[in-house]
């Protein structure tokens, strides 16, 4: 049994808490939030997100981030992926050589377009990062309901290790070497969730959601391709897997921000509502400018980008998604002259 913690304790850090306790790990959770350590410790239970799912026994809550870094085999990154950075700079002294660190938030930072883990190779560049992603709902993850996500690592030593950490009888793990893929897969379908509820939230159709899903995952593969992704990544867990689960439930952040925005809310309104990070919202602009950099078309963040920030209507958006240039359904495929 392995000495874990997880650093950051809203629904997805206090869900994999419960996970690796049940999987008889000794584990702390630790959070910057006063609040939430008084929540965790007082009632066990993190009431508002994540209703009836206890702490088990052998889960300790702290605020104290040395502490929860001592002496530990594995780090768990689940911050909302604003903090990574911050968290990273402040945990660095008391992270060790070669310490295993797995990223398990989703995003991609607005002012230096690095993925999370990019960002945690750059903050702590003595320790050995990988990434754990997939379609995994905190209120399902912490109920026990089966679920399989994938880790990428460097190296497959760590990617073995992570996969035994966290697998059980509800929990399956695939190992990869396709870190950015990952990385990317989990972060550009929120951008891409965002508009399907936004179409849900418009009175539209399951066709639409259908189409929404498939070109988004065209283009999720396309730029994730450019930066050196692998198409079997964007079709596997981190790609379509993560998408069909955040396009589709009832769970979903970033589908329900979307949903409020297709029914009339401003973004801001929509995102305080669902009282939750809705990473989509801070990966738009990245993504754009991503696909810009490696010259790729993003033709749906794009419209998402310009209903997010630039207050175009939704109704209009997705006009202009059916109306774009005629083309073919992938250029590769093509006619013999
Ligand atoms: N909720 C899920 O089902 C789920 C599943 C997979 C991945 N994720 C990813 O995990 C990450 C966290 O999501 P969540 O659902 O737990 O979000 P959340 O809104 O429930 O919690 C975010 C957490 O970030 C931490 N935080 C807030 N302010 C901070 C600060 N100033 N410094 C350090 N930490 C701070 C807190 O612990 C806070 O609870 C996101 O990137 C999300 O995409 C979530
Ligand atoms: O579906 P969301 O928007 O709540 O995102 C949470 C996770 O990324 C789902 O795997």
């Amino acid at each position: 049994m392995a000495k874990v913690s997880i650093l950051g304790a809203g629904a997805w850090g206090t869900a994999i808490a419960i996970l690796l306790g049940n999987n008889g790990h000794e584990v702390t959770l630790w959070s910057a939030l006063e609040s939430e350590v008084k929540l965790l410790n007082e009632e066990r239970e993190l009431k508002d997100k994540l209703p009836g799912a206890k702490l088990p026994e052998s889960v300790a809550v702290c605020g104290e981030l040395e502490e929860a870094c001592r002496d530990k085999e594995l780090l768990v990154f689940a911050v909302a992926s604003p903090f990574v950075r911050n968290t990273a700079k402040i945990a660095r002294p008391f992270i060790k050589e070669n310490q295993i660190v797995v990223n398990v938030a989703k995003g991609i930072e607005e002012s230096t377009l690095n993925t999370l883990t990019d960002i945690l190779k750059e903050e702590l560049n003595h320790a050995d990062i990988a990434v754990l992603s997939g379609p995994s709902h905190a209120e399902e993850v912490s109920r026990g309901i089966p679920t399989t996500c994938v880790v990428g690592a460097e190296t497959k030593a760590s990617a073995y290790f992570i996969q035994d950490v966290f697998m059980s009888e509800r929990f399956r793990v695939y190992t990869s070497p396709d870190v950015v893929g990952i990385e990317l897969g989990g972060s550009i379908k929120n951008v891409i969730a965002l508009a399907a509820g936004i179409a849900d939230g418009l009175g539209f159709g399951d066709n639409t959601k259908a189409a929404l899903m498939t070109r988004g995952i065209a283009e999720i593969s396309r730029l994730g391709l450019a930066m050196g992704g692998k198409m079997e990544t964007f079709a596997g867990l981190s790609g379509v897997g993560d998408l069909i689960v955040t396009c589709t439930s009832k769970h979903s952040r970033n589908r329900n921000a979307g949903f409020l925005i297709g029914q009339g809310y401003t973004m801001e309104k929509a995102m305080e509502e669902v009282n939750q990070v809705v990473e989509g919202v801070f990966s738009a602009k990245a993504t754009l400018a991503l696909a810009k950099k490696y010259n790729v078309e993003m033709p749906i963040v794009e419209q998402v980008n310009l209903v997010l920030f630039e207050n175009k209507s939704a109704k209009e958006a997705v006009s202009d998604l059916l109306l774009r240039d005629k083309r073919r359904e992938y250029s590769e495929l093509t006619w013999l002259e």
